[in-house]
């Protein structure tokens, strides 16, 4: 809608005041940081002259501690005013160049005036501390803003619905004070201004979305209702903006019980944590945790095993042979990542109770401390109540006595005495000084060369058996290999415990999950299964510190990994989010069957919310990408109008690369700062890599690049996930390439990536992904002879 001059010219000089404000608060701001950082530097130092120190007589180390305390207590004060003005300073620049982003004008029943609501990403109020001149984005009244069009409105507080009328939602874009565009709008935040920010080049970090939040994604970012909040949007559709504006949001609703390291993202890999990590800060919120499934696994058992990695088992798996042994691999993943296979390891802990269990003796220089048989003995010699975890834990007391036993009946050992004789200087001094202690000052006498030399085989035996205690103290001593190994040479086992039958596949799989554990190898897919076995014979380990946990790509996580994760986090609540059609993995998805995700809290718990509009990409692009998936015609394109998405064929490579050069020369002269070389595996990153970095500045990004950086960069499919490039140049989408059933979400992830231009290059023939599709979808050049 349009707006008159004057409209204009008032919004601007309410613009100038705010400004005005602003900078005055500032500038107070500012003189009083620079004093309390002056008060806590000059406290610091001073410390000690302003407490009486006196520890002569107890009633002065009373007086002491107390007057430490009141110092201690008043710096903290000081410190944390001064952290507290640095918070505000800091949002008070945010806001002074552009103060606030939309407006309402809402008239609640009862009351006689009507309210003019500014919202920007944080609160400002006049000098009188009285009224609102600007709203945060995230209070109660700003949902008017996201949900309801010029109307009757209502809105959510915490002590009941509001109701009135809105009569005005006005967006606008201010730079440097000055407004640059304006406009009043209907029920949508204005396409207008979504088509500017949409119309963007890329970023190498991840911007906030607050001034154009959608109404759909309102909705995923105030829900606090359920303990499980599930996001099923299409690619571009704004998940993982929608998860960061969500955790800023309860920030901020829950601000007095709810901390940001209380809350942890799980990203698909590293590269996707620093695309996201500036989002939060922009807001003005300090950054959640942040780790990969990844990471956990490898702190958990990467010492224990040669841990493949999920991008290892992914570039297996796409260097695709049609052999038995590939065939094997991936029935063995999909049984493995199974809920079914979950409950087998339940019931096999369950029959460990009574048999079955595995251990490592305890030995020391080749000689017997605690037997094998031993260990069973006391093992299945518990009440048949006790918990295998309780179990455990009973053996490694009594372990670490039989050791204590062990080592006092040792000390007399010829190897002992030679070890004293071969003691350094210092620790026989340590002996010594550890006798003078025991005999407390005593005149030295003839039996004290008997006692130190006593003292001396101790320590000896002590230093000696020091790494077999801590051994035993890790649970070493529980042979959890073993048995997870058993369970895959024992098919009668194995069958009781999977319902009676085996799955299907299980001698060959078996076989390969045998081989590798035999070289100390474990395969992702027997990762967490593992971890899961291991703890409950050694008892959970749980963080209970953490209340909110968001899984991004959550479709690359199979039901076994979430039970996983419920049980690490029993005391959170869980926002996943996730797109069917992106399940590149082979393993189970939690998106595979019928939603087996909202069994995890139960449907009572849990809350599905669907993202359909697609903003990432051009609407040619989206028209093209969703050809080629499974019910892609209800993805609905946002109207950002581009080319057409162009295929080039080619009878050989060199004429490819050719093109390919000059195709990225181009780009980079029409200034796309972001342009990505997707290939589908980090091997065809390399091939090409060679054969292009000769023409071409270019990065290539690995599953160890820490950092998304701008420039032209050449990337796995699998690692493109989540983030986001002006173009993307499709390295060979050939049907040689691109044509099983299990490379097509692949295929689809890599072209939802391109904001603005996407370019397939293929050799022969191009995938059927794309030839299926309606031809007027793309442009095709045919360069073939
Ligand atoms: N309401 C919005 N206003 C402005 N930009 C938006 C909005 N929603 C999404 N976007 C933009 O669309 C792009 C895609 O968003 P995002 O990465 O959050 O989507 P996604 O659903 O997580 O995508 P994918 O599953 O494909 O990784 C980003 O550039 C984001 O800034």
């Amino acid at each position: 809608m349009a707006i008159d001059d004057q409209d204009w010219k008032d919004e601007q000089a309410r613009v100038d005041d705010v400004t005005r404000q602003i900078n005055r608060k500032m500038a107070v701001l500012e003189q009083e940081v620079g004093a309390a950082r002056g008060d806590v530097v000059g406290m610091r130092k001073d410390f000690w002259d302003e407490v009486t120190v006196n520890f002569s007589e107890p009633d002065d180390v009373g007086e002491t501690s107390t007057s430490l305390r009141q110092q201690s207590q008043v710096l903290t004060e000081i410190e944390l005013a001064h952290k507290r003005s640095s918070v505000t300073l800091d949002k008070l620049r945010r806001l002074s160049g552009s103060p606030y982003f939309g407006r309402i004008d809402f008239k609640e029943v009862g009351e006689p005036a009507t309210d003019h609501i500014y919202l920007g990403i944080g609160s400002f109020l006049d000098d009188d501390e009285e009224t609102f001149l600007i709203y945060d984005w995230r209070a109660p009244v700003s949902s008017l803003y996201y949900d309801g069009a010029p109307g009757p409105a209502s809105y959510r507080t915490p002590v009941g619905n509001i109701e009135g009328n809105m009569e005005l939602k006005r967006q606008f874009v201010i730079r440097d004070a000055k407004i640059d565009v304006l406009f009043d709008t209907g029920v949508t935040i204005g396409d207008e201004l979504l088509q500017q920010v949409l119309s963007h080049t890329a970023d190498n970090q991840m911007k906030n979305i607050v001034a154009t939040i959608q109404k759909e994604q309102n909705s995923v970012i105030r829900n606090d209702r359920s303990r499980l909040l599930v996001v099923q949007g299409a690619a571009g559709s704004g998940k993982t903006s929608a998860a960061l504006q969500r955790v800023a949001y309860l920030l901020y609703r829950y601000r007095d019980s709810l901390r940001a390291d209380q809350m942890v993202l799980f990203s698909p890999n590293s590269m996707f944590n620093s695309y996201v990590s500036t989002v939060l800060p922009e807001l003005g919120e300090e950054n959640m945790l942040q780790t990969t499934f990844q990471a956990y696994l490898e702190r958990r058992i990467g010492r224990e095993f040669d841990l493949e990695d999920v991008f290892s088992q992914m570039e297996y798996l796409l260097a695709w042979k049609d052999d038995l042994e590939h065939d094997a691999r991936v029935q063995g993943i999909r049984y493995k990542s199974s809920a079914t296979y979950l409950k087998a390891i339940r019931r096999y802990t369950e029959l460990l109770l009574t048999e079955g269990m595995a251990f490592r003796p305890i030995r020391f220089q080749g000689k017997d401390i605690v037997t094998r048989e031993q260990m069973l003995d006391k093992f299945y010699g518990f009440d048949s109540a006790v918990k295998l975890g309780n179990r455990i834990e009973l053996m490694r007391d009594w372990l670490l006595k039989e050791v204590s036993l062990f080592g006092r009946k040792e000390r007399k050992e010829a190897w002992v005495e030679e070890q004293v004789q071969l003691m350094s200087t210092d620790d026989y001094h340590r002996a010594y000084t550890m006798m003078r202690r025991k005999q407390k000052g005593k005149m030295p006498s003839f039996d004290d060369f008997q006692l130190e030399a006593e003292l001396a085989a101790r320590m000896v035996v002590n230093d000696w058996l020091k790494p077999l205690r801590k051994w035993v103290k890790r649970l070493r001593f529980a042979d959890i290999k073993a048995v997870y190994r058993k369970m895959f040479t024992d098919e009668v086992l194995f069958a009781k415990i999977n319902n009676g039958q085996l799955p299907e596949g299980w001698e060959d799989f078996a076989k390969q999950t045998v081989s590798r554990l035999d070289q100390g190898e474990l395969g992702y897919e027997d990762a967490t299964p593992y971890l899961y076995l291991k703890e409950q014979l050694q008892g959970f380990r749980s963080n209970h510190a953490i209340k909110h946990v968001i899984v991004d790509e959550v479709q690359d996580y199979s039901p076994f990994q979430l039970e996983f994760m419920k049980r690490l986090f029993p005391r959170a609540r869980m926002t996943a989010l996730g797109d069917l059609n992106q399940a590149i993995y082979s393993h189970n998805s939690v998106f595979d069957e019928e939603d087996p995700l909202l069994e995890l809290y139960g449907k009572e718990n849990s809350e599905i919310i669907r993202l359909t509009r697609s903003y990432r990409s051009t609407y040619e692009i989206v028209d093209f990408t969703r050809g080629m998936i499974k019910g892609g015609e209800h993805i609905i394109p946002f109207n950002r109008r581009g080319d057409k998405p162009q295929v080039s064929l080619y009878d050989d490579r060199e004429s490819m690369h050719t093109d390919i050069i000059r195709d990225i020369h181009g780009l980079q002269q029409q200034g796309y700062q972001y342009t990505a070389i997707i290939c589908k595996t980090e091997s065809e990153c390399e091939e090409a890599y060679h054969m292009l970095k000769e023409q071409i500045t270019l990065r290539k990004i690995t599953k160890n690049t820490p950092a998304f950086e701008k420039g032209t960069v050449i990337i796995p499919a699998y690692l493109a996930k989540g983030v986001e490039f002006d173009a993307v140049v499709l390295y060979d989408a050939s049907s040689q390439q691109y044509h099983r059933e299990a490379e097509r979400k692949l295929f689809y992830t890599a072209c939802t990536r391109a904001m603005h231009v996407l370019h397939l290059y293929a050799i022969d023939e191009v995938t059927p992904f794309i030839t299926d599709m309606d031809a007027d979808r793309y442009v095709l050049n045919d360069h073939r002879g």
